[in-house]
């Protein structure tokens, strides 16, 4: 693979748009579907190596991790969430790095790709973003486990769009796949499709139940002929999450998708990414597997909930050269 020395710069033009063409799918070719392989020995090898493969040098690092923050759905997913919490999670998709440590880092103001809420949450969080351009995401369909009756799954989705939701994450059921019922997974996914209108949709393959590599080849693949704008990695609440061999097996169907219709479908690796290290390591594979075109926030997200908090001390870190108080003692 191509090593890079030099960080692309970050320019204006490249802050969030979420309104590029909608996937529109294609019909299911089960031959497609039957001829997928997902080598794992090969897979877990490469991704066993991609730390120590980033193409992040030191002196570009602020650029990068500024990049990262545009492509956050900042996310709370807590049976405890507030209208209040809500409002402190939009202000700071606003202002997500502090003005003086941007503008000592030459960097321009930044927002978040998106905030992710659950349904209740989707008003106050459109309100409170009104005029920034920052859409909001829902999760949907029976969030997290998706085994709410099929009819309300659906309303669900229609009812998070009428409440101002750009972007809907559905989550899959995941018997589809175990049980190999891809007929079923591609009918689900086009109804959902169908109900999200003009939203976004991205769809949630909760990958640490799929059992193997295969199943997310086939799985990823699936959803992108029924019309998936996104596929994501997890739901954050499996016990397995984003993992870089899963990432790898679902890029891999991403460029595979795009070299058979032309479209590009994004990427959203969810559940445990809080260090900005990580967060690096995921935007090299992007550049490496797909190119600087899935590095825009149109194409590319993290779902994370405390993966904002890591990036700002080390921001902060390269211009004061000191990390705070709080950090230094673990509680920052
Ligand atoms: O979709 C987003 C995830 O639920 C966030 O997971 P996290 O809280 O582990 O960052």
């Amino acid at each position: 693979m191509q090593q890079t020395t030099t960080a692309p710069p970050l320019h204006n033009d490249q802050l969030p748009q979420v309104h590029l063409p909608r996937n529109a799918g294609m019909d299911l070719d089960m031959d497609l579907v039957a001829r997928v392989q997902a080598n794992t020995s090969a897979i877990e090898r490469r991704a066993a190596t991609l730390p120590g493969r980033r193409t992040v040098k030191k002196a570009y690092q602020a650029a990068w991790l500024a990049k990262a923050v545009t492509c956050i759905d900042l996310t709370t997913l807590s049976g405890d969430d507030t209208p209040g919490r809500v409002r402190r999670l939009c202000a700071k998709a606003r202002q997500p790095v502090r003005a003086d440590i941007l503008d000592a880092l030459g960097l321009p103001a930044i927002t978040t790709g998106a905030v992710c809420v659950y349904h209740e949450m989707i008003e106050t969080a459109v309100e409170a973003l009104e005029g920034t351009g920052i859409p909001v995401a829902a999760v949907s369909t029976g969030f997290p486990a998706g085994l709410s009756p099929f009819h309300l799954r659906v309303a669900e989705i229609e009812e998070s769009v009428k409440a101002g939701a750009a972007e809907i994450d559905i989550v899959i059921s995941r018997r589809h796949v175990l049980t190999g019922d891809w007929q079923a997974l591609y009918d689900e996914m086009r109804t959902f499709r169908a109900a999200c209108g003009e939203a976004h949709v991205k769809a949630i393959l909760a990958t640490g139940e799929l059992g193997t590599l295969r199943n997310v080849a086939r799985a990823s693949l699936i959803c992108m002929m029924a019309g998936a704008d996104f596929i994501k990695t997890s739901t954050g609440k499996e016990s397995v999450n984003a993992t870089l061999p899963v990432s790898l097996t679902m890029l891999r169907a991403i460029r595979q998708y795009e070299a058979l219709t032309g479209f590009k479908v994004g990427y959203k690796p969810a559940g445990g990414i809080s260090k900005a290290k990580d967060a690096l390591v995921y935007l090299s594979l992007m550049k490496e597997e797909l190119g600087n075109r899935w590095l825009q926030p149109d194409l590319f997200r993290f779902g994370a909930s405390s993966l904002l908090g890591d990036i700002e001390r080390q921001l902060e870190h390269h211009v004061t050269g000191a990390y705070s108080a709080g950090y230094r003692h673990g509680i920052g």
